[in-house]
């Protein structure tokens, strides 16, 4: 990218995740996640009335759901409340949460995050290839809706990974996978990610550099990030043209 000193002027590909990297869809992810989990913890109370509290869309969902597929995060969660769980509630509850979130993306729509737009427009005129990554099984139609499919080359998302069998996050595989229908090795590659999980994932996975994206910006957000694998953590990918931060 023609961006001196931007640090993704020195890869050769860069793979964004989806949800809250490149539309603003985390929120209604969140939303759907907090009415399902909610209803489940009201009917089947945890025995420790300490795990009873209500769902919380910032800490709850960045340190359990965040970048996982539907399933793990369902899992994730009520595990960190104490749950003993069989398949069949985790799917209840993941099965309930799928209709709240596409009601919710029906009532509500998606959009792509400008900064985001401004960026991956700047490295397509540098030539650098680019991916969208995502365990949504729902992430082709969320950047359709927003209207930005086609700036991508590649996508790889929830529907592909269960099809190829690949692990989810913080395992590296989705990353890996959409590094590869590019043409480049991980190690010249940037990975941008909003999930603990996903910058975890990143890491793992050997990329040459890890974009944390910091959109809660609050508390400790930013370090979590950081501990979690991010070289660098911006708040909007802007950031990265040199903008200053809103
Ligand atoms: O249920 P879907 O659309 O396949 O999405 C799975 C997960 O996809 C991730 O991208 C989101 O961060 C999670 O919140 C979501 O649960």
């Amino acid at each position: 990218m023609e961006q001196p000193g931007s640090p993704l002027s020195e890869v050769r590909a860069v793979v964004f995740d989806t949800d809250g990297v490149i539309t603003d869809s985390a929120r209604v992810h969140a939303a759907a996640w907090k009415e399902a989990f909610d209803a489940f913890l009201l009917a089947h109370p945890p025995t420790d009335p300490g795990q009873r509290r209500p769902f919380d869309v910032r800490d709850d969902y960045l340190s359990h759901v965040d970048g996982k597929s539907r399933l793990d995060g369902a899992a994730a969660f009520l595990a960190s409340r104490g749950i003993e769980t069989t398949d069949a509630t985790v799917r209840a509850v993941a099965a309930d949460k799928e209709e709240r979130f596409t009601r919710r993306l029906r009532e509500q729509g998606v959009a792509a995050y400008p900064g985001t737009v401004r960026l991956v427009h700047a490295l397509r005129a540098a030539g650098t290839p680019l991916a969208a990554a995502s365990a949504s099984r729902h992430a082709g139609e969320l950047l359709t809706r927003a209207g930005v499919r086609d700036l991508f080359d590649v996508l790889v998302d929830g529907a592909e990974a269960a099809r190829l069998g690949l692990p989810g996050k913080p395992q590296p595989d989705l990353f890996l996978t959409a590094a590869d229908r590019l043409g480049v090795p991980a190690g010249r590659a940037a990975v941008v990610e909003d999930a603990l999980a996903g910058v975890e994932a990143g890491r793992r996975g050997g990329f040459a550099l890890v974009v944390g994206v910091d959109r809660a910006a609050t508390g400790d957000s930013a370090d979590r990030l950081r501990r979690h694998g991010a070289d660098i953590v911006v708040r909007d990918l802007a950031e990265l043209l040199g903008e200053e931060p809103t």
